[in-house]
């Protein structure tokens, strides 16, 4: 059942966006950020990014008071993971994604220690169903099941937010209670293209099943107005919260 999104702090809506800067070098990711200008204020950095000059620009957002969402999706043995992340943790920014492997989580939560760093777990990306679990070597299980199975082991390890697609956030919602961050990429405003994304629904609906945060990227990267695409999808976040 939907939870209701009153135990979700609403604060300022702009910043239940996560803009994913999804771009091949830091001048279009500086120009995009410009041209969006106050309609955004948290953006996320990718392999995309990350990998052409992405973590100075980190510094760089936080700067201007932007939030940063760095979406490395680390997994690998645990010590390498730790040490990954007490790096990061550096970089100053706000959330990091890991796979939800279990040796993943508990490691990250150790090299975050000490730091304002938030990890997410990302369950099951958004871009597989269930047939694409059993391509991957996975006994046949629902992917949503995947993802509750997941989110629990996140709850118990401390992991501060979950990444799922949207229509799972109200079962996540109620395995890991009101106060941890559900963050949903695989949101398509009404008419626009889904791309390589199987799992997605629209910004307002992903709000009324209990996400906390939206992490959009083409609809907005890709619009002729990135500007006016964004407060679009502020405008419709807005009104499903009123
Ligand atoms: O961790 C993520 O952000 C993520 C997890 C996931 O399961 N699915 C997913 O799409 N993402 C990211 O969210 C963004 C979605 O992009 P668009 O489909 O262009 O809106 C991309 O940057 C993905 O890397």
């Amino acid at each position: 059942m939907p939870l209701s999104t009153d135990s979700i702090p609403v604060g300022d809506i702009r910043d239940r966006l996560i803009i994913g800067l999804d771009v091949p070098s830091v001048e279009e990711a500086r120009a995009i950020v410009q041209r969006i200008g106050d309609a955004g204020t948290f953006y996320k950095i990718g392999y995309q990014l990350a990998y052409a000059g992405g973590f100075a620009f980190v510094q760089e957002l936080i700067a201007q008071g932007k939030k940063v969402f760095l979406d490395l999706k680390l997994h690998d043995i645990g010590n390498t993971v730790e040490e990954g992340v007490r790096s990061i943790a550096r970089l100053g920014a706000t959330l990091l994604t890991v796979h939800a492997y279990p040796q993943t989580m508990r490691a990250a939560v150790a090299g975050k220690a000490g730091s304002d760093l938030k990890i997410l777990a990302v369950t099951v990306l958004t871009s597989y169903d269930d047939q694409d679990l059993i391509e991957a070597g996975y006994a046949p299980v629902p992917a949503a099941d995947l993802v509750a199975k997941r989110a629990a082991q996140a709850r118990d390890i401390g992991i501060d937010g979950i990444v799922c697609a949207a229509p799972e956030a109200a079962r996540v919602r109620a395995i890991v209670g009101p106060d941890r961050l559900i963050v949903t990429p695989g949101i398509r405003p009404a008419g626009s293209e889904a791309g390589d994304q199987k799992r997605i629904v629209t910004p307002g609906e992903a709000l009324r099943l209990g996400s906390s945060h939206l992490v959009v990227a083409r609809p907005i990267v890709k619009a002729a107005d990135p500007r006016a695409a964004a407060q679009a999808i502020v405008a419709e976040m807005a009104a499903a919260l009123a």
